[in-house]
Order: C-alpha cells, then structure tokens, then sequence
C-alpha cells in the first residue's frame, strides 16, 4: 500500500517511519524540506509540496501542528486541494477543533475526494511502536481502506461517526489529560516543599487508584528537571484552548479546564512552549518563589 504522508514533526516522523518498517510506500513532505533527510535514508520517497504528495498516492495522511498549518496545507497554493478528485482520500490526524475539520472536509469531499479525520492519543514512544489510540470520524469507507495503516499506527483504532466527534473526543481527552498534569505538578512541588521525599510519592501514588502511565512515566523525568519534548506544551495549550472553546459552545462550565489552562499560558511566556508538557510544573516553582 502506497501512502502519502504531509508534516514530520515528533509524531509525524515517528509514524511514517513505522509505516517504512512494516512493509508500506510512504512518500513524505516537510514545510522544512531538510527533515524528509532521515526517512529518505530507510526508503521514503519525498514531494515537493502537498500536492506532489497527494497527486501520487491514493491516501494520504497529514500531522500537523494546529488549525491554522492543518488549513494552509490543504487550501494554500501547492497544496492538498490542487490534486484532489475521485479516488483521493485524505486522513487528517492533527489534533485540531471539530470546525477546522468540517471545513477541511467540507472542500476535499466538494472535489469528489473522501475525508477522515483521525486526531489519536498517545505521545512519542507509542507513535514510534505503533501503540496509538485512533480517533477516527468521517467517511466510513476511507476507514476501512485505512485499516491496515492503522494497525501499524495504532494498537487500537474507533470509528466515531461524522466528521467533528474525532476531533471532539480528542479535545476531551487532552483537556483531561492537562488538568491532570496540573495536580500532579502541584502535588510534586508540595511534597517537597513540605519535606516529604517526591520520589516516594511516586511509590505511592503507582500503588493507589490514582496510578496511570502519564504519572509514572513522567513523574521521575520531571524531578531531575528533564522536560525533553514527547507532547510540546504550546500543543497541549492549543488542546486546553480549543477543549475550552468547546465548552463555550456546549454551555459547560470548566472551571479545572481554564484554571489549568492559565497555567500553561504561563508556561509558555516563561519560553517553556517547545519543552514537554509537563515543563508546567515550573509554573508551581515559580508562583511559590514570588509569594
Ligand atoms: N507530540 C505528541 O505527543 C502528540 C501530538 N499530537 C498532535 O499531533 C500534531 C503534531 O504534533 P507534533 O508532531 O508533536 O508537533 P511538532 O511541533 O513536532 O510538528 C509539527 C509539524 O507541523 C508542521 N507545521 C507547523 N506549521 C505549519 C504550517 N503553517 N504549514 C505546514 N506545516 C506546518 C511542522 O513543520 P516544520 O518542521 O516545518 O516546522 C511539523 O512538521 C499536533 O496537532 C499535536 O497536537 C497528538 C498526539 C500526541
Ligand atoms: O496529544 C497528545 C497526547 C499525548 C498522550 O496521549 O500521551
């Protein structure tokens, strides 16, 4: 199966590099044209532009940064649109808001091409072992045309009906997912703080209800001050802000949801956007050192 594959950022690299190793034509393309370099050595074949991507593979998927690279790849010049028509299908995994999507699948399927949005959870390391969740909506038969590529990708895909649920359910879980981080930073710095050992609140909290992957994963890298960049926090931003806008629209109160948001706004103008998320903690740091 022959796949096209627009955006090599952190997941996008990892998962077109999974889909070389397992048997798959991909060929890629990068706004920075020099990051194709690396998939090009284990037998990628690289476009231009999107749109040489697109002309010769029947699907292609892209993984990009926000709303704003996701629509400029599609409608720009050079771009998704240009070589769209029957027979295309275009894969969107980016985690952006449900209208973004609508509007992307609005303009490729009035080219006669099909569309699926597939936003997925799960960070670097499951990116790189094909161990994603794939959040899938949208044209059911693209989905199933995907499937063998999301069996490399996942290790366990959804179909969640029309176009906007993906990116729905993606936003709810990242906005989880971000408050969730906001306790857990604030209970480190408290331990310490209080002069318990944080390491053994780790212990503690692996062993309880409240054990998860993200804790016990993260926690240790956060206390050696280790922030190497897995889920960039200016993108879980972007989640907490998009996740928020959708609670605007549905009338649900969030107050977790903003207050944690705030936190990463701050995180970000302290330069923290391009280290993990979980560089928020130095947000807890830093309100403690200026009370
Ligand atoms: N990292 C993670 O753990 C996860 C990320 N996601 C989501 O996946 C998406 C990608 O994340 P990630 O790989 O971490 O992000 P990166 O920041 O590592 O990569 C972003 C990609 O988007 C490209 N890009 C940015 N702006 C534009 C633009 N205007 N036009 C064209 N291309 C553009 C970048 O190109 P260039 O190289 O030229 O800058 C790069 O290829 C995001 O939506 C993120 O929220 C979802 C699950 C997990
Ligand atoms: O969008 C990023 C999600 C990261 C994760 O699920 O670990």
């Amino acid at each position: 199966m022959e796949v096209g594959f627009l955006g090599l950022g952190i997941m996008g690299k990892a998962m077109s590099m999974n889909l070389l190793k397992n048997g798959f034509k991909v060929t890629v393309w990068n706004r920075t044209l020099s990051k194709c370099t690396e998939l090009m050595a284990h037998g990628a074949s690289v476009g231009e532009t999107p749109a040489e991507v697109v002309k010769k593979c029947k699907i292609t998927i892209a993984m990009l940064s926000d709303p704003a690279a996701a629509v400029s790849v599609v409608f720009e010049k050079d771009g998704v649109l240009e070589q769209t028509w029957s027979g295309k299908g275009y894969i969107d995994m980016s985690t952006v808001d449900a209208e973004t999507s609508c509007k992307i699948s609005e303009a490729i399927t009035s080219k006669g091409g099909q569309f699926l949005e597939a936003p997925v959870s799960g960070s670097k390391q499951p990116a790189e072992t094909g161990q994603l969740v794939i959040l899938a909506a949208g044209d059911k038969a693209l989905y199933e045309q995907a499937i063998p590529a999301f069996n490399v990708l996942g290790k366990k895909s959804f179909f969640l009906g029309q176009v906007g649920n993906g990116a729905k359910m993606k936003l709810v879980v990242n906005m989880i997912m971000g408050s969730m981080m906001n306790a857990f930073s604030e209970g480190l710095v408290l331990a310490e703080r209080s002069g318990l050992n944080p390491h053994s609140l780790l212990d503690v909290l692996d062993l309880g209800a409240i054990a998860n992957p993200m804790f016990k994963g993260k926690g240790p890298a956060m206390l050696q001050l280790n922030y190497s960049p897995a889920f960039p926090l200016k993108h879980q931003q972007k989640d907490m802000r998009l996740a928020l806008a959708l609670g605007d629209e549905n009338a649900v109160s969030m107050p977790v949801a903003a207050v944690a948001n705030e936190a990463f706004k701050k995180a970000r103008s302290m330069g923290l956007g391009d280290l993990d998320f979980s560089a928020v903690v130095e947000t807890v740091k830093d309100l403690k050192h200026s009370s």
